[in-house]
């Protein structure tokens, strides 16, 4: 038994273009966005893939493309599930911050070592910030638990009990299942799939709208270790863009 896992990030987001750090602000797809997500679905179908569950976050960008896609690809009715686990990671007091402009002002190993570092999260997030998440009600049952930042090695904390306690299952019952995510929560899954060292997670980075499928045996490991791009060439060209942002 071999099961198959799709991920895919969200199409380009208007943070996205606008080069901010976006974290957990939900902020909406850009018609690029829309457009990277619904040939997301058209890549699933061509590839004869059929989702038979679709697992996202609680962030519209991550909704959005994942509706978009299986629009494309006549699945809009399968059933889903939404957890906050699989958001973005919370980028701290970084969140709606030019990522040109923070990487001018503070240098460039600081700038990665927010960024890309497995350990250091940015400062926290104040609650009294137009960009904090504090009283939104859909982060209301985390409590003082909800996130006032977050480094990678945090959002593998917090996104594992999800993948074992929900994903996995679907997995082991022989779905074919697709994950609407993030590019820091996908990384965080990927670094867990491959067994990635916190070193070279650093240099990792996830193309916006192009579908990554794993085959993994029945313990969950990967059959095609780093996973297959639909696309390769796209996710080649998009994989340097987002590692050179800021620059
Ligand atoms: O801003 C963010 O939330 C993320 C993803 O867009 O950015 P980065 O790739 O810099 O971690």
């Amino acid at each position: 038994m071999t099961y198959t896992l799709i991920l895919l990030r969200h199409g380009q987001s208007d943070w996205n273009e606008k080069n901010l750090f976006t974290g957990w602000v939900d902020v909406s797809l850009t018609e690029k966005g829309r457009a990277e997500a619904t040939r997301g679905g058209e890549l699933i179908t061509d590839a004869g893939l059929r989702p038979d569950v679709l697992h996202t976050s609680l962030l519209k960008r991550a909704i959005v493309t994942a509706n978009l896609a299986l629009e494309s690809a006549d699945l809009n009715w399968i059933p889903v599930k939404r957890n906050w686990r699989l958001n973005e990671r919370h980028y701290g007091a970084l969140q709606g911050k030019d990522k040109a402009e923070t990487l001018a002002e503070f240098g460039e190993e600081k700038f990665m070592e927010w960024r890309r570092s497995y350990d250091t999260p940015p400062p926290a997030l104040d609650d009294a910030s137009e960009f904090s998440q504090a009283d939104d009600p859909r982060y209301a049952d985390l409590g003082d638990d909800a996130p006032r930042t977050e480094c990678l090695k945090d959002v593998l904390e917090r996104m594992l009990p999800y993948w074992e306690s929900d994903i996995q299952p679907d997995l082991a019952s022989g779905k074919t299942v697709l994950v609407a995510a993030h590019g820091n929560s996908l990384r965080a899954l990927v670094k867990h799939l491959d067994g990635i060292s916190d070193e070279d997670i650093a240099s990792l980075n996830i193309p916006t709208g192009i579908p990554l499928v794993y085959e993994l045996d029945e313990d969950f490991a990967p059959l095609n270790p780093g996973g297959k791009y639909l696309d390769p060439d796209a996710a080649a060209d998009a994989i340097k863009a987002v590692a050179n942002q800021g620059r």
